[in-house]
């Protein structure tokens, strides 16, 4: 019987600096209790843990786990434009998505006008999707289960970025609070750490030149 409350990866052999990398976390606003505990998680193990810049981690929502990919995948296509028209910039050309707000929701972790305004020039090395998907009493927490698995796979696989799977696919609410560390007896692990740590593994594995 694996422990119900296991208590996530264990951390890479090497230390992970994510001095230079920008994560996007794109999170859902279904079960926002329990998914902005994971989300918590997730930060306060890139900051604290492995060096992520506050201003370098960018938020955005959707409405459901459903749209997590798609999320992903529209705001990673964007990063990756703006970096090239970043790029275009230090040859003098004006950049076609300067002064954009194209999504009307984002936000750094924390901004400071400065550090935001070079921070969107770069393309994002990382994507954690969270989200949290409680069985109801049709098969409908089935489908999009796999749905959304299968989609933010994808995504990674097409893009050649990093995204994290985090999300939770829970038959109770209390399976759920234990696994962003939100149960009462406090005996849960908050998974969103787990993803925080792997997010900037995975990135820094992009980008490591052989
Ligand atoms: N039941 C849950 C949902 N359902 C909503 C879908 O994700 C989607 O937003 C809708 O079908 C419209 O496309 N979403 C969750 O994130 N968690 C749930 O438990
Ligand atoms: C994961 C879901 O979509 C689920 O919460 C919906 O509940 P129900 O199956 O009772 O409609």
């Amino acid at each position: 019987m694996i422990d119900e409350f296991h208590k996530g990866l264990e951390p890479a052999a090497v230390p992970q600096d994510g001095s230079n990398l920008r994560i996007l976390i794109v999170h859902t606003r279904w079960n926002s209790p329990i998914v902005q505990g994971l989300v918590e998680g997730a930060k306060k193990a890139m900051v604290e843990q492995h060096k992520v810049r506050p201003e370098n981690i960018v938020i955005e929502s959707v409405p459901g786990a459903y749209e997590l990919p798609f999320a992903a995948k529209k705001l990673l296509e964007v990063s990756q434009i703006r970096a090239a028209e970043g790029a275009n910039d230090l040859m003098g050309n004006v950049s076609l998505l300067d002064g954009l707000n194209l999504t009307g929701t984002s936000s750094p972790a924390t901004s400071t006008p400065a550090a935001t305004s070079t921070a969107s020039k770069q393309a994002f090395d990382a994507v954690i999707c969270i989200g949290v998907l409680i069985k109801g009493s049709t098969m409908h927490f089935e489908y999009i289960c796999e749905a959304v698995s299968q989609g933010i796979m994808r995504v990674g696989l097409d893009s050649g970025v990093p995204v994290i799977f985090g999300v939770l696919t829970c038959l109770t609410e209390e399976q759920a609070l234990n696994r962003a560390g939100m149960d009462k007896a406090g005996k849960g692990h908050n998974h969103g750490l787990d993803w925080g740590q792997g997010a900037v593994e995975m990135a820094l594995l992009k980008n490591r030149t052989l």
